[in-house]
């Protein structure tokens, strides 16, 4: 999978650039604020899961514009592809794939993938529970659209749900309204629930191998999931059990009037040779923990479309030493994945790399080709 070319029009502080990449590493280099992460952005937008850094549509606008445009030309599964991104203040957002327009934006992935990997993913091992499932709703959503639709569709119904609690809080709504939500909520929980221990389990056996092959083989890595109820191992249950769970919380429900069971409230737990890493993994090891989770999505996307993802690297090279950065750039480029990186300075990559790679040098908006 690779872009060819991409043309940015009043998209953030890109008045209009229009240009070729290389199809192995490329490098956005630059001083600070100038548009790399922009560029990155647009190229993320592509898999049509929104924005990497969860910036609104509207957010990407250029100053005082009033629509971009974004249009990109590539290749996925050996065919090529053009995809037309267009959102304006009074049309909202059109997504075209080859000339016809998605009712999604997410049917993008049918065409690109991409796989972002930032300095918040280097803290995915410390970070929030809400971190790590953004970690895979995004590394599923990816290969399942089903997946994507069942999200959303639980996380409007949850959304729902609290502003139920909230009016049964004030004495509104009743019982018996909130015990018909329950009816709804259930089965939507549920897929969501099977769908991501399916798409964990296969994804925990590369994250092991990667991690393995990253330490030498020294220590081992497991993913677990920490549901908010109880799983039988019996899968037909578990609409019941979640019925249960929430009932059970009812009364602390309402007073808090939010929803505290569900996949929303869940957790993907991370262990080193069985002692939780949050707790007891070095700050070295946490990054390699991050990294092997970062590369084993790259693999699971490769094993479900026999084709490699795009990879966008932000901002992460400076903060790799450079073993990892080197076993890093070894992964990508021995794969012949398409990568984008950014980067203030060149420091990072040694001679023998950059001559390999395509240099643009990123300036207050402007973009273009260099070779130092
Ligand atoms: N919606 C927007 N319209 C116009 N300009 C914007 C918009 N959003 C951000 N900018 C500008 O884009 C610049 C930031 O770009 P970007 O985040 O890509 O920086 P960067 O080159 O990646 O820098 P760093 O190395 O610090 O991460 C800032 O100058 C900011 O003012």
């Amino acid at each position: 999978m690779e872009i060819k070319s991409i043309e940015l029009v009043q998209f953030r502080n890109y008045e209009h650039v229009e240009i070729p990449f290389h199809q192995g590493i490329n490098i956005l280099v630059g001083p600070n604020g100038q548009g790399k992460t922009n560029l990155l952005e647009a190229i993320a937008l592509l898999n049509g899961k929104g924005s990497h850094r969860d910036a609104k549509d509207g957010d990407m606008l250029g100053w005082q514009k009033d629509y971009y445009r974004i249009k990109a030309q590539g290749l996925s599964s050996q065919h090529p592809f053009q995809i037309d991104y267009l959102y304006s203040n009074e049309k909202r957002k059109k997504v075209q794939l080859n000339g016809r327009t998605l009712r999604r934006a997410y049917e993008l992935s049918e065409a690109v993938n991409t796989v972002v990997f930032s300095p918040e993913d280097l803290a995915l091992v410390k970070g929030s529970p809400e971190q790590r499932r953004r970690f895979v709703d995004r590394e599923i959503g990816q290969t399942s659209p089903a997946y994507s639709d069942a999200l959303q569709r639980y996380q409007k119904v949850i959304t729902q749900r609290n502003a139920l609690l909230r009016r049964l809080r004030q004495q509104e709504a009743s019982i018996t309204e909130l015990e018909l939500w329950d009816d709804q909520v259930a089965p939507l929980a549920v897929e969501v629930l099977k769908r991501r221990l399916d798409g964990i389990a296969k994804i925990a056996p590369y994250a092991r191998q990667i991690y393995q092959a990253l330490s030498e083989g020294k220590e081992e890595l497991e993913l677990t999931y920490r549901s908010s109820f109880p799983l039988h191992h019996d899968r037909s249950r578990w609409q019941n059990d979640y019925k249960k769970a929430l009932e059970e919380r009812r009364r602390e429900e309402i007073n808090r009037q939010i929803t505290l069971t569900g996949p929303h409230r869940d957790d993907l737990q991370l262990y080193l040779n069985q002692r939780e890493a949050k707790v007891y993994a070095s700050q070295g090891q946490q990054r390699s923990i991050a990294l092997s989770l970062k590369l084993a999505e790259i693999a699971f996307i490769y094993h479900f479309r026999r084709e490699y993802p795009i990879v966008l690297l932000d901002d992460v090279m400076s903060e790799l030493d450079p073993n990892r950065r080197e076993q890093l750039l070894q992964y990508l480029h021995r794969r012949q994945i398409q990568v984008f990186i950014t980067t203030t300075h060149l420091r990072a990559f040694s001679k023998e790399r950059i001559k390999e790679m395509a240099l643009f040098r990123v300036q207050e908006g402007r973009l273009w080709p260099t070779t130092e």
